[in-house]
């Protein structure tokens, strides 16, 4: 056997990889170069999916790094600690590192990307971001002759089941959650799918490789889906739109220096390819110079796909250690030492669709549109139909505007003695 992988982790991801591997037959021949050396776990005594004999077994993941047979180490474990610790000693040891930890790469991708390329070796990571969908290496590879305008990625599944079923049921968020939660899609501890920060990992990554450049992650701006009501989706929907959790990194029109990268709900036009994605499905658009628009579908997470992904990465570093010349492949290297500059979301220059509520007299319309001309805000249109109790409810959408225009303009609405409430504030593509 010539390639000596060292699996750490025997989970969702873990698992479908090494069934891929014990089945492959059917697929590339360099696959049976591949041998399953060791496979690290937590509990020994668990029931697996699996067959895998005693000495390929073991719960001393340091071992497994440590070993200098292993050839490839695949991170599949997840979590922060001590996922980091055992990639970094694995490059310092000299081995690849394959993973699917988004949280770590975009904790902690400075770090360990300076680690690989001091001990020449390669960190892949095409399951970390849409699953199975290949955009990683598309990104670094066959995109990258072109200058990357936007990325603009529905990369979360748990948040677009859940957003398709109140859109096509008219369910609220809690009940569809729950439903999440019991098919397995959304974690018992939904906190990162739903509030936007595993999305927000992913676009830190995705922009990247996209724009050449590391990201900070704490200047992703960041909203998750709890706020999304079912009135707002229907409205959205009279409007022509759906709502959903999108992940954009996009140069600023009017400083092409910088980038606007956030993770929000958005009203998407029913005509836009991103609407039609639903269910637990992921879509990546890229858009760029002199491509255009390149849309990436498939199935973002899972046992099988997710094995797709990190078999290839495994598949092509296999290739990579029978064909090894001393020189590192600029192709499969992350070797960004600069920081993008990340736009205040203030700087964003959107449109935005607003619920009112307020008190059913007249002028109130009057009222708003002075507030909003006195900001420079341009309205596309607003939309008096319901009623809650006694109050009206009006939805306004603008033209493009400055977010901190904006936002100032809200504050003096919220003043007004007419004004109720404004229970919604989401952006629109
Ligand atoms: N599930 C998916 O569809 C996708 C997952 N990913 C990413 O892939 C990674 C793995 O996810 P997934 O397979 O779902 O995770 P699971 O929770 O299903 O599996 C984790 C595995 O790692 C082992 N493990 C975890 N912590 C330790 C530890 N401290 N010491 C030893 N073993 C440990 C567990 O051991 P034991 O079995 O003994 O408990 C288990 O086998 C994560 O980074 C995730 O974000 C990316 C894309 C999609
Ligand atoms: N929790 C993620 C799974 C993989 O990244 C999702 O719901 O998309
Ligand atoms: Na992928």
């Amino acid at each position: 056997m010539g390639v000596k992988l060292g699996i750490l982790g025997l989970g969702t991801v873990g698992t479908g990889t090494v069934q891929l591997l014990q089945n492959v037959i059917g697929r590339h021949p360099l696959l049976q170069e591949i041998e399953i050396y060791r496979v690290g776990v937590r509990s020994l005594d668990k029931p697996r999916a699996v067959e895998l004999s005693t000495e390929i077994l073991t719960a001393n993941l340091e071992a497994i790094v440590n070993d200098p047979a292993v050839d490839i180490v695949v991170e599949v474990m997840g979590g922060l600690e001590p996922a980091r610790s055992l990639i970094l000693q694995a490059l310092k040891n000299g081995k690849h590192v394959v993973t699917a930890n988004k949280a770590v790469i975009a904790r902690f991708g400075a770090e360990i990307f300076t680690a690989a390329n001091q001990a020449g070796v390669y960190v892949m990571l095409e399951a970390a971001v849409g699953g199975g969908i290949p955009v990683i290496q598309p990104l670094k590879q066959s995109l990258s002759v072109n200058q990357i305008n936007a990325v603009t990625g529905i990369v979360n599944g748990t948040t677009n089941y859940i957003l398709t079923r109140m859109q096509t049921e008219g369910s609220n968020f809690d009940d569809v959650l729950a439903d999440a939660q019991r098919l397995g899609y959304a974690e018992a501890d939904p906190t990162a799918d739903v509030d936007g920060l595993d999305a927000a990992d992913k676009i830190a990554i995705l922009a990247s490789l996209g724009f050449g450049g590391r990201i900070h992650l704490e200047d992703v701006y960041c909203e998750g889906i709890r706020q999304v009501s079912k009135t707002d989706i229907a409205y959205a929907e009279k409007l022509g739109f759906v709502i959903k959790l999108l992940a954009i990194a996009k140069r600023q029109s009017n400083k092409n220096s910088q980038l606007s990268v956030r993770v929000h709900p958005t009203l998407v036009s029913k005509t836009h390819p991103l609407a039609s994605i639903n269910g637990v499905y992921n879509a990546i658009l890229v858009e760029g110079e002199p491509i255009g628009q390149v849309m990436f579908f498939g199935p973002g997470a899972g046992a099988g796909a997710t094995a797709s992904a990190v078999s290839s990465d495994i598949l092509n570093l296999a290739a990579t250690l029978q064909t090894s010349t001393a020189n590192p492949n600029p192709l499969f290297t992350c070797g960004h030492d600069d920081y993008c500059e990340i736009a205040p979301i203030a700087e964003l220059v959107t449109r935005f669709y607003t619920r009112f509520l307020t008190k059913d007299q007249p002028g109130v319309i009057g009222k708003l549109g002075t507030c909003f001309g006195n900001y420079g805000v341009s309205l596309e249109s607003v939309v008096q139909t319901g009623f809650q109790e006694k109050l009206a409810e009006i939805v306004v959408v603008t033209h493009d505007v400055r977010e901190g225009d904006f936002r100032q303009a809200l504050a003096e609405i919220r003043d007004l003695p007419a004004i109720d409430s404004i229970p919604s504030l989401l952006r629109v593509l």
